[in-house]
């Protein structure tokens, strides 16, 4: 459990997380989602420890990090994956991190089956892919056994087996019933991971709900409908209070789910040739919720907005 009340850093003229509160619960993997430069990173070495917060406070299974006795046992991260000594092997590594924690040897090689590097352990870590230098991150966070893991981008620069691995990953740590907290700017990456979604814009909450409310709150859900009748259709639906637009040969309708739609033509004997839900995605919702907290406009927002509204 992570639990972050009015949690405030301020690199001097700039705020890069305001007043920010949520908590991540275990048993679930929890997205981090927000633009560049929202504050996901600043938020993640708050938690860790690793800065501190200019007010507020981010506890841990209820304590702060530096009242953690052996932090390493409680919350693991990956923050920086290429974060190794090139020369020493992964198993050294892991070794040298192991003693410094206090941590039994015998955990090193446990670690490394778990994350499929035991025939890659004697090799000089300098030497491995990002997606193998990945796995020996995760190694690192996985060596205290704890219940918290924090991710921080994990599956940058990945090819998509590494991402799927990645993914498959998370879920089954999730699945032991840890929390686990992974920060991302990838949406679409982000639906298929989390079914919790904490989503910042520069640096204040904009949400905090399951990945499903996300979605359907924010994006528009509308019916389409195709008729031979499309104006009866249309003023029946609009005495009933729905709002309709036409779109070519088919009216695009809000604020009646289809099978009310359909209900309503059945009792005016309406032919209807299509009746079909478009649901939003997650880019969808992003955009929109996250539209004004973009602290760098490109441009790109809005073409990749018009590609995914061009998509439906
Ligand atoms: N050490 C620092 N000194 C000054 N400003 C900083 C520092 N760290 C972060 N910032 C600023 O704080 C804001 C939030 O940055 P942060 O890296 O936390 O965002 P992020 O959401 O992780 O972004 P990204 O997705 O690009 O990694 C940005 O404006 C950034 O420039």
């Amino acid at each position: 459990m992570i639990e972050a009340v009015g949690l405030t850093k301020r690199y001097g003229k700039t705020l890069a997380v305001n007043n920010l509160s949520f908590s991540v619960a275990g048993g679930e993997v929890t997205g981090f989602l927000g633009p560049n430069g929202a504050g996901k990173s600043t938020t993640m070495r708050m938690i860790l420890g690793l800065d501190n917060p200019t007010s507020g406070q981010v506890r841990i299974g209820g304590k702060l990090y530096r009242e953690l006795k052996e932090p390493l046992r409680t919350v693991g991260a990956l923050l920086d994956a290429k974060w190794v000594h090139p020369n020493r092997s992964a198993r050294a590594h892991l070794q040298w991190m192991a003693k410094s924690n206090k941590i039994p040897a015998a955990r090193v090689d446990e670690v490394l089956e778990t994350v499929g590097l035991t025939s890659v352990a004697g090799k000089r870590a300098g030497g491995f892919s990002l997606g193998m230098s990945q796995r020996l991150g995760i190694a690192a966070a996985l060596l205290g056994d704890p219940e918290v893991l924090l991710f921080d981008e994990p599956v940058n620069g990945l090819d998509p087996e590494g991402i799927l691995w990645i993914r498959k990953f998370m879920h089954r740590l999730a699945d032991d019933g840890r929390t686990v907290f992974v920060s991302s700017h990838l949406l679409s990456e982000m639906a298929l991971t989390a079914s919790q979604l904490v989503v910042i814009g520069k640096g204040q909450l904009i949400s905090q709900s399951s990945t499903e409310d996300f979605v359907s709150r924010a994006a528009e859900n509308t019916v389409k409908v195709r008729s031979p009748q499309l104006p009866a259709l249309r003023t029946v639906l609009s005495q009933a209070s729905a709002q309709v637009a036409e779109d070519g040969k088919a009216l695009v309708v809000s604020g009646l789910d289809s099978e009310k739609i359909g209900e309503i033509a059945a009792a005016n004997q309406i032919v209807l040739h299509e009746l079909s839900p478009q649901t939003g995605s997650l880019e969808q919702a992003f955009m929109q919720i996250t539209g004004d907290s973009v602290e760098y406009h490109t441009g790109l927002e809005t073409e990749a907005a018009e590609v995914v509204a061009a998509g439906q």
